[in-house]
């Protein structure tokens, strides 16, 4: 993370509590909105105060500009847990560094917050996901991360965690537990899953080579966010709980030939018999998002309602 941004974080964080009642000030739970999935903010108590904050407004902050991220930060409370809700996020190819992608996950640190929920629209590598599937992630791949792309690149921000984090626990096991007695609890047992998320940077999808690359490296889902931000929170000492929304089906057969309709040769034998796959378009992903926009709600309000104990705190000051 560029040591540009380190002298910011306390401004950004004093102008946002100067616009938040004193139950707001502290948050200990954030939610991350991903493509289409800001009804998740409907799930915060009625009865409570409620912040809500453009992006454009809050000082040091980036905007959103993806259609499905509205650009709003929501302070709120959620089962009585003051909560932040990150309604949009930013991506890299929206050509924001890492450093400015994942400044808010920084800012929500000295909050308060010690839990994230982070949620993201994703295309189906695993043969067996459908769209409209809900996976919890249990590791992710960042392609673009091994690539040089990490949000920790620059100078060593010591008040947050050290400069070598771990990321082989990145994803939360009691979380993680938590989101399948929450499902279990909802009768949501068949759209479930629990997968290997990989981060490409985007923007452009997967050609069908990448994709059957990260078939073969193991991964189940694939999207443009979330990894950057997880390295980020894991760094600042969160516990992370990710879920990815399954809006498609990601294309990885080979493409078919075209020789043999020219030349008169025969089909390739494993082209033979291929059932025909989709291309994908943003307008799909938020179509699925919108479809299941109700049963995301309520499975984060059932997932605040069982969840553990926070952990120790560790100061980031
Ligand atoms: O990851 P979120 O923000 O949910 O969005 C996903 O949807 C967009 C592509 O349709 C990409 O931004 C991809 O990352
Ligand atoms: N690929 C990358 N990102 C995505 C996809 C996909 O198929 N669907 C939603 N976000």
């Amino acid at each position: 993370m560029s040591r540009h941004y380190a002298p910011k974080y306390d401004e950004t964080v004093a102008w946002i509590r100067s616009k938040c009642p004193p139950s707001l000030q502290h948050v200990h739970i954030a939610v991350i909105c991903g493509s289409g999935l800001s009804g998740l903010v409907d799930s915060v108590d009625k009865d409570r105060e409620k912040v809500v904050i453009p992006y454009k407004d809050i000082p040091h902050f980036a905007t959103s500009t993806v259609q499905g991220h509205p650009g709003n930060l929501v302070l709120a409370h959620l089962n009585s847990i003051p909560t932040a809700f990150m309604v949009g996020r930013f991506h890299f190819y929206e050509g924001h560094d890492l450093a400015l992608t994942t400044y808010p996950v920084r800012v929500l640190a000295l909050l308060g917050v010690h839990t994230l929920i982070v949620t993201n629209a994703a295309g189906g590598l695993n043969e067996a996901y459908v769209p409209g599937d809900v996976m919890a992630i249990k590791d992710h791949i960042s392609v673009a991360g091994l690539g040089g792309r990490n949000p920790l690149i620059g100078a060593n921000e010591e008040r947050f965690g050290p400069r070598f984090p771990a990321m082989s626990d990145a994803y939360d096991p009691d979380l993680r537990r938590t989101f399948f007695r929450a499902v279990k609890e909802l009768g949501m047992q068949s759209i479930a899953r629990e997968g290997t998320y990989c981060y490409v940077a985007g923007p452009s999808y997967e050609t069908r080579g990448e994709a059957r690359l990260l078939v073969q490296a193991g991964g189940d889902a694939v999207g443009m966010s979330t990894a950057p931000e997880v390295v980020a929170a894991r760094h600042a000492g969160i516990r992370v709980l990710g879920i990815s929304l399954i809006t498609n089906r990601v294309p990885y057969r080979p493409v078919p030939s075209v020789s043999h309709e020219i030349l008169g040769t025969p089909v390739p034998p494993a082209e033979k018999n291929q059932a025909p796959e989709q291309v994908v378009n943003h307008e799909e992903v938020l179509e699925v998002s919108a479809m299941r926009a109700k049963e995301l709600q309520g499975l984060v309000r059932k997932i605040f309602e069982l969840l553990p104990p926070p952990p120790p705190t560790r100061s980031t000051h």
